[in-house]
């Protein structure tokens, strides 16, 4: 686990052993573009990329001015650096945080210059500039490249443009709504936990599990219950083609990325041909939205027919009412969730898995929490607090992404401290290394399992007060908000404002609180590495195996 050892020696992984033999499939197993394939195609995009941006005589005149040799030197190296971010990106943040002694940095890369801001205080100036002029969709729009991963989809790089209704639908509805879906989701998880589990190959009697490609199995199978309704959840092709899209999504975008602009109309092409997981997925959800749009009008028009309880009637109910969104629009806009909602839930839950296994001492103090109080959560969707404090600490040493809070420049703008942001710069956070910053957290590297619980609530369970471990000075929970634990973002802007992450928090309590109930798990290589980088995103490595047994 990236905690054991210091940041020097932690991300050395190799992405193309990773990648090596795994195939990007459409549902039915045809069209297979085996990922060695991809990964030599990435790999010779990157070498020709890296010589154009770096050797080309012409930028190096443009931006130098001057051809000297130690200006092409100075040039060269800048480039190079920029590369070593795709490959070490957790390490190159995490030194320029360790030098900057609380300052803004830059860090340079292929194609943005990133400038981190880490005070409370110009976090919050960040937050407080408009978004005409530092925007979170314009970075995503960069970062996911929907044109070519989301079936066309482009959505505007300023926010608002076309009316926010995902927001009201996900942040009023889905969390007023999480009451009846938890205690059905706990019944989901457990009996296609049982199912997939059942499929993984036996060896010497043991049933040994990819963690990664199960988890976001499983996680395809809560969200399109908690978010889509009955029809889609049970719709298999629809399920198969929906968990594909999220891989798509993640090696089409970094693919279009690091492609100059002129080659991406060829690359968009071959990925139509070759990967059209989004079009299956947009095909599928298109009637079920018309139909809803259809109901809608008819209810308008005095018709009884009742709404039904799901993200797709919520979009379509929150969207703007003055220029309606057409069905495309809202299935565009449930691709993005989607993406996002399985993309972050399904690693978060394999790295606590991980951390599970790694930490064996945390397990029965949590089967003693889960024996009391499970039946309750599931009830209410809230409670668990040693479990919230183990999945938060999980998260806090393995997240989703070692920087957040990503505002890409629309206009120029300089920081109050007068850091310059030029067109096209982004503004972001290094949120891994904040949250291993000794001034924010006793024993940074130590996993402890239940810093963040209440002492008060500690004390009640039969935890010897030396295997507690390294306690926050103030209680906090997983979805709580502070600068210092920023996996969920910023602000206005931060994770849904509340319930991406309240329900993110609840589905990953019951994943992990079904699996600590009837299984015991251990890895069948403790030793191995189980996570990959590349830029700034740490992934769960798809080949770490655990052996979950009764
Ligand atoms: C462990 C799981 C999750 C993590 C770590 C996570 C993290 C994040 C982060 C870092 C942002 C950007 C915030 C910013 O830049 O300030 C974000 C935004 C967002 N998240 Fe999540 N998320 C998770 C789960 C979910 C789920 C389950 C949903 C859907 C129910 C969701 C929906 C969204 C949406 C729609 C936004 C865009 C917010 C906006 O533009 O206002 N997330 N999330």
């Amino acid at each position: 686990a990236p905690v054991a050892s210091s940041h020097k020696t932690l991300f050395s992984s190799s992405v193309w052993t990773e990648l090596d033999g795994i195939s990007i499939d459409d549902s039915e197993g045809k069209n297979r573009f085996p990922m060695y394939w991809y990964g030599a195609a990435v790999t010779s995009c990157v070498l020709c990329l890296a010589l154009a941006t770096g050797l080309s005589p012409r930028r190096r005149e443009n931006e130098s001015g001057k051809r000297s040799r130690s200006g092409i030197a100075a040039y060269l190296r800048k480039h190079l650096k920029s590369w070593e971010y795709m490959i070490s990106g957790p390490d190159v943040i995490q030194t320029g945080y360790d030098k900057s002694n609380g300052k803004p940095y830059e860090v340079v890369t292929p194609d943005t210059r990133l400038v981190f801001v880490s005070s409370p205080e110009q976090i919050d100036e960040l937050n407080k500039v408009p978004d005409s002029i530092l925007s979170l969709q314009a970075a995503a729009n960069k970062m996911l490249q929907p044109r070519y991963t989301m079936h066309g989809f482009s959505w505007f790089d300023q926010r608002g443009t076309e009316g926010i209704g995902f927001e009201r639908a996900l942040r009023t509805l889905l969390t007023n709504h999480l009451p009846f879906i938890i205690p059905e989701l706990g019944r989901v998880v457990r009996i296609h936990f049982s199912e997939l589990q059942q499929q993984q190959p036996l060896v010497n009697g043991e049933r040994q599990t990819r963690v990664y490609p199960m988890m976001k199995k499983l996680v395809v199978l809560a969200n399109a219950y908690s978010f889509l309704g009955d029809e889609l959840y049970k719709n298999e092709a629809f399920r198969a083609a929906a968990l594909t899209f999220v891989d798509q999504t993640i090696y089409g975008a970094e693919f279009m990325r690091i492609l100059p602009n002129a080659l991406k109309p060829i690359a968009g092409a071959i990925m139509e041909r070759y990967f059209h997981c989004d079009q299956k997925v947009f095909d599928a959800l298109l009637p079920h939205v018309e139909q809803r749009l259809q109901e809608r009008d008819m209810r308008k028009k005095g018709s009884d027919i009742p709404v039904r309880n799901d993200c797709i009637e919520w979009i379509i109910e929150t969207s703007p009412k003055k220029n309606p969104w057409s069905a495309q629009r809202v299935v565009w806009e449930i691709l993005a969730i989607w993406f996002g909602s399985v993309h972050s839930l399904s690693i978060t839950a394999s790295n606590a898995i991980f951390n599970l296994c790694q930490h064996p001492e945390y397990v029965a103090p949590l089967r003693a929490e889960l024996d009391s109080d499970y039946a309750d959560f599931l009830g209410t969707g809230d409670g668990l607090p040693l479990l919230d404090s183990f999945l938060k600490e999980s998260a806090r040493l393995s997240p989703v992404e070692t920087m957040s809070t990503r505002r890409a420049a629309l206009k120029p703008y300089t920081f109050s401290d007068g850091t310059q942001l030029g067109e096209g710069d982004w503004a972001v956070t290094p949120v891994f290394a904040i949250m291993r910053d000794s001034r924010h957290y006793p024993n940074p590297l130590e996993f402890s399992g239940f810093r963040f619980v209440d002492p008060a609530i500690l004390e009640k369970t039969f935890i010897p007060l030396d295997a507690q471990g390294s306690m926050q000075p103030e209680p906090s929970n997983f979805d709580t908000l502070d600068h210092t634990y920023k996996i969920w973002g910023t602000g206005r802007m931060a994770c849904m404002n509340s319930p991406g992450r309240v329900y993110a928090s609840a589905a990953l309590k019951v994943i992990i609180g079904e699996i600590i109930i009837k299984y015991k798990c251990k890895l069948l290589d403790p030793e191995a590495r189980t996570y990959m980088t590349w830029r700034s995103t740490m992934l769960p490595k798809s080949s770490t195996t655990v052996v979950f047994s009764t």
